[in-house]
């Protein structure tokens, strides 16, 4: 691990083509090893300590590579940002996926466009297709069993529904006053330890990222201590990090549900040429980690020397907390 180059570090940014999570621009550091390219990506608001587990992630793919697949295709939904009906239909439309995940409670009063945004999905995706919603835990209890009642209905049944509420004890009592399943995303991958959040009585669904857990293989030992069906998501990756978690995907001894790896779709561009982009629904497991076009790569290349050197700190300072041992237990 010691071998890969952290002074051959890039820094790039990626214009997202609808705002995302507040992100209107995506910004990270690639970084290559012996193996291949590691991407270390985390959203600017977190600290160096929560940022180590995503520089592990991108050690293991530069140093160390990924365990073998047991598939070679994932099946992906697409991703409906907080957009209006019509391009909610556009993005389905566009995808050739089969489920959708569809955000929702981007702000308060945000009931009556959710229920249109789902709805323009349906209609969208036909009967057959699936969908999920994601509330990013901004639910209480009793309004997240509201919405998630008028959801379902407007989307005609709901696969899931991930991180209604914020805690635990929030999801437990969701998931017993409604029929639809619930998901844990932010609950296990912002968790102090992810290896031991008791999250079998609170969800019936685990959403699993490897880029914020610490690797491919830290991500694995997670899955199966949560001793639940997992979905891989995206952490809004690249093609360079998002191949880390296709192998995570590509890994998991079963995979039930379609992954959240569609996320390039929401990118307005990439680093790699001919980058991890879903076709008819299913991304295809690569057989090497894809390394970066170089000419993409000077093009999505930071030139602002403030903004280079806030990343090239940030790397250096979460290195430190990485190899003191005072990150995550990997
Ligand atoms: O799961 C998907 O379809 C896309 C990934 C996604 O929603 C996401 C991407 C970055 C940060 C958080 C999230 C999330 O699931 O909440
Ligand atoms: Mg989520």
């Amino acid at each position: 691990m010691e071998s890969v180059g952290l002074d051959q570090a890039r820094v790039y940014a990626v214009p997202m083509r609808t705002r995302f999570r507040g992100i209107t621009v995506r910004e990270g550091v690639v970084l290559p090893g012996p193996v291949g390219w590691g991407e270390f990506c985390p959203f600017p608001e977190y600290d160096d300590r929560e940022s180590a587990s995503w520089l592990a992630t991108a050690l293991e793919a530069a140093g160390r590579g990924w365990p073998p697949p047991v598939r070679d295709r994932v099946p992906v939904n697409c991703t409906v940002p907080a957009v209006g009906p019509e391009r909610a239909a556009a993005i389905v439309a566009a995808s050739g996926c089969r489920t959708a995940k569809v955000k929702v409670a981007d702000h308060p009063d945000s009931a009556a466009e959710d229920a249109e945004r789902v709805a323009a999905t349906r209609d969208a995706l036909g009967p057959s297709g699936r969908i999920r919603v994601d509330a990013n835990g901004a639910w209480d209890v009793d309004t997240a069993v509201a919405r998630i009642r008028q959801l379902d209905r407007a989307a005609g049944g709901l696969e899931y529904v991930e991180q209604p509420c914020r805690t635990l004890d929030e999801l437990a009592a969701v998931r017993r006053r409604v029929d639809v399943r619930v998901a844990a995303d932010e609950s296990i991958r912002r968790a102090e330890d992810p290896l031991r959040v008791a999250v079998a009585g609170a969800a019936d669904v685990a959403v699993i990222k490897c880029t914020p857990l610490g690797g491919v293989r830290r991500a694995l030992r997670v899955a199966e201590a949560c001793g639940l069906p997992c979905v891989v998501s995206s952490a809004l990756e690249t093609s360079v990090g998002l191949a880390a978690q296709v192998a995570l995907a590509a890994a998991l001894p079963e995979l039930d549900f379609a992954c959240g790896l569609g996320t390039l779709a929401l990118f307005d561009g990439d680093l790699v040429a001919d980058g991890l982009r879903p076709v008819d629904g299913e991304l295809r497991v690569p057989t090497a980690p894809p390394a970066p076009d170089p000419e993409l790569l000077a093009a999505a290349e930071i030139v602002d020397d403030e903004r280079r050197a806030w990343w090239l700190d940030r790397l250096r300072r979460t290195h430190a907390v990485l190899t003191a041992g005072g990150g995550p237990e990997l």
